[in-house]
């Protein structure tokens, strides 16, 4: 795909569309039970300096009860036709800008100290200030799929501890999967692909792992990717991302 005509991920919709997007009351989502971090996380790179995951984010029994609560939330599916220029993209989709939900992932997992850290600090492209407010849930069944696309960068506000609304740009997308084939979840890996072309050679698949967070570099250095067709099972994702300072 030639980058003129880069295949964009379609845009969130307008914040007055249906109660299911941005001004909507945001859920009551649940706590993070056990308390989190479970594991010591250690970014784990697939692509250098593109592309890296940290396993066991969510411990099993968390990603658990995410997917039965986010089930009842009003998912929509996405319409067949995308517009002019974006990504073909099936699944069933919740969106909402909660601030106070994002700063929990970022204060409440563990995330916040793994990506401060000395050695990976320069990975961002600027100073982490927290996580976009935009959240997306996606649930993939059987049939449903995210195809190739490059996810833009962003300008948007990153609420502070003390209330402050900081400038800020999103830098990375971030993928938490909550099912995999341990949870009947067949396909549906994340698929990057180097050079820009669609290529069975180039590509390098991530398959989705119960609990694990993929985070992938966005905006004009963003790889080709999409999210491979789910062929049994669901498929859930939570997606936001990672925002430095502007
Ligand atoms: O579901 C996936 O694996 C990919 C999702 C994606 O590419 C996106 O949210 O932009
Ligand atoms: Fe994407």
């Amino acid at each position: 795909m030639a980058k003129d005509k880069r295949s964009k991920a379609p845009a969130p919709p307008p914040s007055s569309a249906t109660p299911s997007t941005n001004k909507a009351t945001p859920p009551s989502w649940p706590p993070f039970k056990p308390s989190l971090p479970v594991v010591e996380l250690a970014l784990e790179p697939v692509v250098p300096d593109k592309v890296v995951v940290l396993r066991s984010f969510f411990p099993r029994s968390l990603c658990r009860d995410y997917v039965s609560f986010l089930r009842d939330l009003p998912l929509a599916t996405t319409p067949g036709k995308p517009k002019r220029g974006e990504a073909m993209r099936v699944n069933d989709r919740f969106q909402i800008d909660d601030a106070s939900f994002a700063h929990r992932l970022w204060t409440e997992t563990g995330l916040k100290e793994a990506v401060t850290g000395k050695d990976v600090a320069h990975l961002w492209g600027g100073e982490v200030v927290g996580l976009n407010a935009n959240i997306r849930i996606y649930r993939y069944r059987a049939g449903q799929f995210f195809d190739a696309h490059y996810d833009d960068s962003n300008n948007v506000t990153v609420k502070t501890e003390t209330g402050a609304q900081l400038p800020a740009r999103t830098t990375w997308t971030l993928l938490l999967y909550l099912t995999s084939s341990a949870d009947g979840c067949i396909g549906g890996e994340t698929v990057f692909y180097p050079f820009d072309r669609r290529s069975p050679k180039d590509e390098v698949a991530v398959s989705l792992e119960t609990g694990m967070l993929l985070l992938h570099k966005h905006g004009h250095d963003c790889m080709l990717h999409e999210g491979r067709e789910v062929t049994a099972g669901e498929k859930w994702v939570i997606r936001t991302d990672l925002c430095i300072r502007r």
